[in-house]
């Protein structure tokens, strides 16, 4: 298959979206509502808010977000990341469209099914951790467990096991400013998880933090991904962090969506040159996997050779078809997809050096 096809999608597409996203606008400014639907809502920044006053920040926007995934929202400052999803959690009122959580509009959930949402099925985790300052580590964690009224005993212990869970074990009477960034949003984790949310949302969670903490924070998440298997939606203004969190990422520009795919397709098939000039550094071999450079067998290939899944990552896969005598077979469930021998594994590694990928 060459670089430039989408590789067919797999069999997760068939579950039943958390979210469903339906022509979602969110309009600031005057009359917002009255603009959806006349001539004015095809203008954009500033011959919008010249005519009409207002900001487009989410502009007919429609998504799902699966069980299970990490979706992550990607876009510049200012494409309505934020936007977005304070509208998916009702922070922000969004203007028109639908947000159906399970099929049922959020929209349309009075005050008291809103504070039971916020309370029992979505956490947030937000960039400047939200921690209270004159509470210990461990009251910050059981906070929303208290709020909804659970006992005493038993927050705490939920909270303790939250704590030992995010690597806090022995913090559990230090206050926030006792501790580093880094320590402060794995009580924000810990916070967010002790509530046993459906989905967990986080609004550019590291963006305050050093690199190297942040790189320890993404390894985090996706170890406790792993562990507690919850949906996640995640923004990031960070492509880096975009790929190594997201199963699938929306890529947002002015308040649209440009892409919506797993990393390998926004890498492997930018949607436009906007999103081509996003990926232009990323390293192919570290994103794209074998199914993006598997090729039809010829009568000349022995097809005896070792098999891998077509899921595999390109790096990962080096040595084991570089060290083989004939081409791997790229396997997706029982169906063989094609072969990878050394010259497409050299193909894409000197495409990189070249500096084309
Ligand atoms: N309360 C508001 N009133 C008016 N305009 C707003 C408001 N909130 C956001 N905007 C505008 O909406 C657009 C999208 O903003 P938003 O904060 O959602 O983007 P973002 O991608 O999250 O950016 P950042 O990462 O800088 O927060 C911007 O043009 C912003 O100025």
């Amino acid at each position: 298959m060459s670089v430039l096809q989408v590789p067919v999608q797999g069999a997760e597409q068939q579950l039943e979206p958390v979210f469903a996203v339906k022509g979602l606008w969110k309009i600031f400014g005057p009359r917002a509502g009255k603009i959806i639907g006349r001539p004015e809502a095809d203008l954009r920044g500033a011959e919008l808010m010249a005519r009409t006053g207002c900001v487009a920040a989410v502009r007919d926007v429609s998504f799902d977000v699966r069980p299970g995934e990490v979706f992550v929202v990607m876009g510049l400052s200012g494409s309505g990341k934020s936007t977005l999803i304070r509208c998916l959690t009702r922070l922000v009122e969004p203007t028109a469209g639908q947000i159906l959580l399970h099929g049922e509009d959020i929209r349309e959930a009075g005050a008291g099914e809103l504070r039971e949402l916020r309370r029992h099925r979505f956490s947030m985790v937000f960039q400047h951790f939200g921690l209270l300052p004159h509470r210990r580590v461990l009251d910050n964690v059981a906070y929303g467990l208290e709020v909804r009224g659970e006992k005493k005993a038993q927050r705490r212990a939920r909270a303790q096991q939250m704590v030992d869970l995010v690597g806090l074990a022995g913090r559990e009477q230090l206050y926030p400013d006792q501790l580093s960034g880094g320590m402060q949003q794995r009580v924000g984790l810990a916070r967010a998880l002790a509530v046993d949310p459906e989905i967990l949302f986080f609004d550019e969670p590291f963006s305050a933090l050093d690199p190297l903490i942040r790189r320890d924070m993404q390894n985090e998440v996706i170890r406790l991904h792993r562990e507690v298997g919850k949906t996640m939606v995640f923004i990031t203004h960070d492509l880096s962090e975009a790929l190594k969190l997201g199963d699938r990422i929306l890529v947002m520009r002015d308040g649209e969506i440009v892409q919506i795919g797993r990393p390998d397709e926004v890498v492997g098939a930018p949607a436009d040159d906007y999103v081509r000039d996003f990926v232009r550094d990323v390293p192919r071999s570290d994103v794209l996997t074998l199914r993006w450079i598997a090729r039809p067998a010829t009568p000349d290939d022995p097809l005896d050779g070792p098999v891998l899944a077509a899921d595999v990552v390109i790096r990962d896969a080096v040595r084991a078809v570089l060290g083989a005598d004939r081409p791997i077979r790229v396997q997706a469930g029982d169906e063989v997809l094609g072969v990878v021998g050394a010259p497409e594994i050299l193909a894409v590694i000197a495409a990189e050096r070249a500096g084309e990928g």
